[in-house]
């Protein structure tokens, strides 16, 4: 086996890993979710999930490598995950290392909740410093773009939302998609967000 193929064997198990402990947690309800792992920087290449799999199941085909235009960089049967152009377009404007979407009901009912005012932000939480902010009132906020079914156009909507210190980006009545330096980092980020939404959700049912 030769190098490069053993390099990419490193992020193919990550990504798996990571898939599995999602799977565990029940975020991929019928087929949705997609997930990719940054293999090479220049050019770019990225391990993404193939297209409309269960991916609660490990197999050999979960996942395969496309290049910076989201093309498979090998011959294969699998298609590329359809909002392959999300994780395209995150790589392109940040320095992740891996990046997740998944759509739960939680992270749902936030999105419609708050889709109108564009964005939430959460305060008083120590979960928050899982986004690294250490302050006595740190504060996090994710922006809410609308769910448009042209992937292109909701790619450039995810895009234009991605400033510094943005670590995801809800997408209305669909999911989230967050991403982190590495796959540790992305998952950190996915955990704290789902963890939030919960709450606030939980919160705003018990003090109705
Ligand atoms: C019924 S799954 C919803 C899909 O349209 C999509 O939003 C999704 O997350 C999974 O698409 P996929 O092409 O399998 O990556
Ligand atoms: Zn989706």
């Amino acid at each position: 086996m030769s190098v490069t193929i053993d390099h990419q064997n490193n992020y193919w198990n990550e990504l798996a890993d990571i898939k599995d402990e999602l799977a565990a947690r029940d975020w991929f309800p019928g087929t949705s979710g997609n997930l990719s792992i940054k293999v090479s920087d220049d050019p770019l290449t990225f391990l993404v999930t193939a297209s409309g799999k269960d991916k609660r199941k490990r197999t050999d085909e979960d996942f395969l490598l496309v290049d910076s235009d989201g093309h498979p960089v090998e011959i294969t049967n699998l298609k590329p995950s359809a909002e392959t152009v999300l994780h395209q377009r995150i790589y392109q404007k940040t320095d992740a290392g891996c990046s997740l979407h998944v759509h739960t009901v939680d992270n749902n009912v936030i999105s419609d909740l708050y889709g109108d005012q564009g964005s939430i932000t959460f305060q008083n939480q120590e979960l928050i410093k899982a986004f690294n902010i250490w302050e006595e009132d740190g504060k996090i906020t994710i922006p809410i773009v609308e769910n448009y079914a042209d992937l292109p156009r909701l790619g450039d909507a995810v895009a234009d939302k991605i400033t510094p210190g943005i670590h995801g980006i809800l997408i209305r009545n669909h999911g989230i998609t967050v991403w982190g330096r590495n796959g540790f980092e992305a998952k950190r980020h996915l955990e704290a967000f789902e963890f939030l939404f919960s709450y606030h959700v939980k919160m705003r049912l018990l003090t109705k």
